[in-house]
């Protein structure tokens, strides 16, 4: 019963407690550069995007969130059903809790039943993949929701400080994973869970044939904080340590920057602490193929599926109006729009190595 409690724990605590924004994603320090003649109307903006082989109407997904008890099951089901006619994409919280009790895969499987046309992403986390998971449960994870991807997730921080965590991810873990995906029948996705992506890690994710990649950067939802909040409850030990790393990771900006540069042709997901229109044209300008959000959307769809069909709508707006500002006509101009990187995002490409020269072409060429 504690992993289904979990499931519903951390729900509750994404919306009633603060862990949101303990750091700056630094999206802040990316201005695009406004063009007073666009050389465009609004009406001619095209937002569509390529992903998984099917067309999205929005550069958008939603990030995987949740599953495990009927509760979650309404939330998926709300958030599918808004997705399917809204045109994006959409994961689900990690499906460990389906596969060790099979009876919650309801939860899950609501996804596919309200989305019958959407992409949809199955997850599993990395240390069930240490701990003996293999072809079969991924196969049963994707055959849940039909999906037509699996993220599996990479949450180091997240495990070292939940008090039941498993922070177990030697590399014989993504030896296994690329045996499983070379049997699978359908691409993995590598996604971290709010501290990001370096260019280290997306070097060696690529050197192993994982080259889409869900940078979840630090900035939105703190996962260490999550789990600050339930030591906290449990007066677990942990308490005061994960309260110190509570900011600790890669901030949205600067891991979308790492990874582009590090695997120029890699698909990247810019996600982590993405909350507007505007934060989904700067993670496409800096480099992400789409976007990916997760709180606002679980935010709002606890409100109702009319609550989240304009939440949407206004990303949409938002997102139309900084290309139209921007002249960028459509996503693959977006990728090319003039951009300023100042403050501490510049901070941190010159304290890693990155020209800003160097970094344009491989943004531009992308
Ligand atoms: C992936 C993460 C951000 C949220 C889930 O963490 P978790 O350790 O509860 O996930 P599992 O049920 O896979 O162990
Ligand atoms: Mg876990």
């Amino acid at each position: 019963m504690s992993l289904i409690n979990r499931k519903l724990e951390h729900v509750e605590i994404c919306l009633y407690e603060d862990v949101q924004g303990v750091i700056s994603t630094l999206l802040e320090d990316v201005t695009l550069v406004h063009q007073a003649m666009p050389r465009l109307s609004l009406r001619d903006v095209d937002t569509r995007a390529v992903f998984l082989g099917k067309t999205l109407t929005l550069p958008l997904m939603v990030t995987g969130m949740t599953g495990g008890h009927p509760e979650l099951g309404k939330v998926n089901g709300i958030i599918a059903q808004v997705v399917e006619e809204i045109g994006i994409a959409m994961g689900v919280g990690s499906q460990r809790v389906a596969i060790e009790r099979p009876e919650t895969a309801e939860s899950f499987r609501i996804t596919r039943k309200m989305a019958p046309t959407a992409p949809l992403i199955a997850n599993l986390g990395l240390p069930q993949v240490t701990r003996g998971y293999g072809i079969k449960q991924f196969k049963d994870a994707v055959q849940m929701i039909e999906a037509d991807a699996i993220a599996v997730h990479l949450n180091p921080a997240q495990e070292l400080f939940q008090p039941e965590g498993e922070p177990e991810y030697p590399l014989s873990a993504l030896e296994t994973l690329r045996d499983i995906s070379r049997e699978l029948n359908v691409p993995i996705i590598i996604k971290e869970s709010g501290t990001g992506i370096s260019i280290e890690t997306a070097r060696l994710l690529s050197e192993y044939g994982f080259k889409t990649l869900d940078v979840s950067g630090q900035g939105g939802t703190s996962w260490i904080a999550v789990e600050m909040v339930r030591n906290k409850r449990k007066g677990n030990w942990k308490y005061r340590s994960s309260q110190l790393f509570a900011g600790w990771g890669i901030p949205t900006a600067a891991s979308i920057i790492e990874a582009r540069y590090a695997v120029p042709d890699s698909y990247i997901i810019g996600s982590g602490g993405i909350r507007t229109g505007l934060d989904v044209a700067k993670s496409i300008a800096l480099g992400a193929n789409i976007a990916g959000m997760a709180n606002p959307v679980l935010f709002n769809a606890v409100k109702g599926k009319t609550q989240l069909k304009s939440f949407f709508e206004e990303i949409g707006f938002q997102l139309k109006a900084a290309m139209l500002l921007s002249g960028s006509k459509d996503i693959g101009s977006l990728r090319k729009a003039p951009l300023v990187i100042w403050g501490k995002l510049r901070e941190w490409m010159e304290s890693r190595g990155l020209t800003l020269s160097v970094y344009e072409s491989i943004r531009k060429g992308a």
